[in-house]
C-alpha cells in the first residue's frame, strides 16, 4: 500500500527563498537545477512542485515509468526522485526497481533518489544496491528532502568532474540527454539488452530493419553504452562519394550507413579504408547483401530493429511521447489523444514506421486548436476514411482500423452521432452509412 504523503513541512523546514517580490510573496530563486519527480499521486506531486519551486528548482513530474522515461528522452535532468509503487495495492517496490534499472543502465550518472515506505528499509537497500544514490522516507519534511536531493546533485557535479571512468560522462548541466529507446514491448526489451551487452566490446554491429523504425537511434544507443561513449561518434552515409574522406580521420565510434548497397568493389574498398582501430556500427537494410569479409569486419552480431507494427501498444506509448516533444518544441499546451485517435494508431501501419508516425503527431499537435487529437487529424487527407483508399495504397488496414475507430468515437462521445462524425472528420450520413456497414 502507498503510504500517504505528509505536507505538513512546518514554515521553519521550508528551505530559504532568495527575494521576495513586490506583492511580498516569496519569489523562487532560479537555479539552473532540474529535477524529475516520478510518482503517480497528484497531491504529492503538486506540493512538491511548490516546494521545489520555493527553493528555486524546476520540478517536472511524471506520474509512471512511461511519462518518465518520455521526459527523460527529452532533457537531463540533475537529480530524480522515484516512487517505488505506482499500481494500487502494490507495495513490493518491485515497479520502481524496475523503473530505476532501466534509468541506471541507459545512464551511469544518474542521481537518482527513491522514496520509500517508513518501514521500506528492505526496498531501500535493494535500491541502494541499484544504483539509487540515496533515499528518502515517508513521511518526509520537505527542507530534508531537498537537501538531500541538492546533496546528491552536488555529488554528481564533484564526480563529473572527476577524472574519466570507463564511460565517462560530460557536465550534466551541460550534456545532451542520453539516448533513450522507448517502448515497453518485449520486441523492444530485448533490443535494449541486447545494446547494452553488445554496446561496451569492441564487436562490429550492423544495426538492421525498415528505415523510419530507429536504426539511427539504436546506432547511438551502441555508442552510448561503450567506451567511445564521450566523443562524437563520426558518420559516414557511403552512398555519397564526398563523405569517404571522412573514414580516414575517424577516431572511436564509426557509424557507417547503407554499406549493403555498395556493389562488390565498393565493399572491397571499405574494407581497406576501414581504420583499425575503429568501432564500426553499420546501418543496413539486412546483413545479406555484405560480402563475408565486410560482414565479419562490421556484422560479428546483428541487430535487428523490429518493425514497429509488432511492438503492440508501443505505438501509443510513442505517440505520447511525440505529442509531449512537439508541444514543448512548438510552445503549446500538451495535448491529450482522444479514444478514436488511440485505436487509429493501434490499427495503423506507418509508411515510414516510427518516423511517420512521429509527423503525423506532430502535425496533428501543431493544428489542434482544444489540446486534443483525434482520429481525423492524424491520418493524412489521402488516408482518412476515405471511401478510395486501399490498404495496399497506404498501409492502413481500412476494414480494422475504420471500425476501431468509429466504436472508439461513438463510445467516447456516448453514441452522439453527431459529435462521434465530427471526431472522425465525417459527414453524419458517411458515420451511418459506415456503422451500417459493420452492423454497428
Ligand atoms: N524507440 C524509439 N524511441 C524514441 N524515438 C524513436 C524510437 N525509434 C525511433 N525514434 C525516433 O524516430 C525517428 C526515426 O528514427 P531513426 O532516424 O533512428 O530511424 P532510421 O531507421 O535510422 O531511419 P533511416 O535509416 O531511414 O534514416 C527519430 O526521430 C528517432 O529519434
Amino acid at each position: 500500500m502507498k503510504q500517504p504523503f505528509t505536507s505538513g513541512a512546518r514554515a521553519s523546514d521550508r528551505p530559504a527563498v532568495d527575494a521576495v517580490s513586490a506583492n511580498g510573496r516569496p519569489q523562487a530563486a532560479s537555479s539552473d537545477r532540474a529535477i524529475l519527480l516520478i510518482d503517480d499521486n497528484p497531491s504529492v506531486t503538486q506540493a512538491l512542485a511548490i516546494a521545489f519551486r520555493m527553493a528555486g528548482h524546476a520540478l517536472d513530474t511524471a506520474a509512471g515509468p512511461e511519462e518518465a522515461f518520455s521526459r527523460l528522452a527529452l532533457r537531463r535532468y540533475d537529480a530524480i526522485l522515484l516512487d517505488m509503487n505506482f499500481t494500487a495495492g502494490e507495495a513490493s517496490g518491485e515497479e520502481g526497481l524496475a523503473c530505476l534499472r532501466r534509468i541506471v543502465a541507459e545512464d551511469a550518472g544518474a542521481r537518482v533518489l527513491v522514496i520509500t515506505a517508513h518501514s521500506g528499509i528492505r526496498i531501500a537497500v535493494a535500491a541502494m544496491q541499484a544504483g539509487a544514490c540515496d533515499f528518502v522516507m515517508k513521511p518526509w519534511r520537505n527542507a530534508e528532502l531537498i537537501a538531500k536531493v541538492e546533496a546528491a546533485i552536488a555529488r554528481g557535479a564533484a564526480a563529473a568532474s572527476m577524472p574519466a571512468g570507463p564511460v565517462p560522462r560530460a557536465p550534466a548541466a551541460i550534456a545532451a540527454p542520453p539516448v533513450r529507446l522507448l517502448g515497453d514491448s518485449a520486441a523492444m526489451q530485448a533490443l535494449r539488452d541486447l545494446v547494452r551487452r553488445v554496446g561496451p566490446t569492441a564487436a562490429g554491429v550492423t544495426v538492421t530493419g525498415r528505415p523510419g523504425s530507429g536504426r539511427m537511434l539504436t546506432a547511438q544507443a551502441i555508442h552510448a553504452a561503450s567506451p567511445h561513449a564521450q566523443g562524437e561518434p563520426t558518420r559516414v552515409d557511403l552512398r555519397d562519394p564526398a563523405a569517404w574522406d571522412r573514414l580516414d580521420q575517424a577516431r572511436g565510434t564509426l557509424i557507417l550507413r547503407h554499406p549493403d548497397r555498395l556493389d562488390a568493389v565498393a565493399q572491397a574498398r571499405l574494407l581497406d579504408r576501414i581504420p583499425a582501430t575503429a568501432r564500426c556500427i553499420a546501418i543496413a537494410d539486412g546483413s545479406a547483401a555484405l560480402s563475408p569479409a565486410l560482414r565479419r569486419r562490421l556484422a560479428t552480431v546483428e541487430v535487428a530493429v523490429p518493425p514497429l507494427d509488432g511492438r503492440g501498444d508501443d505505438a501509443l506509448l510513442l505517440a505520447r511521447h511525440f505529442a509531449r516533444d512537439a508541444a514543448a518544441r512548438f510552445g503549446r499546451q500538451e495535448v491529450r489523444l482522444s479514444m478514436a485517435a488511440e485505436a487509429l494508431l493501434a490499427t495503423t501501419v506507418w509508411p515510414d514506421e516510427v518516423r511517420g508516425l512521429a509527423l503525423a503527431i506532430e502535425r496533428a499537435v501543431l493544428l489542434s486548436t482544444d489540446g486534443r487529437i483525434d482520429a481525423a487529424a492524424l491520418a493524412p487527407p489521402s488516408v482518412a476514411l476515405a471511401p478510395t483508399a486501399t490498404a495496399t495504397e497506404t498501409g492502413f488496414d481500412l476494414s480494422d482500423a475504420e471500425r476501431a475507430m468509429i466504436e472508439a468515437a461513438l463510445r467516447e462521445h456516448r453514441h452522439n452521432v453527431t459529435h462521434a462524425a465530427t471526431a472522425l472528420g465525417l459527414s453524419r450520413g458517411a458515420l451511418y452509412r459506415r456503422m451500417a456497414r459493420y452492423g454497428l
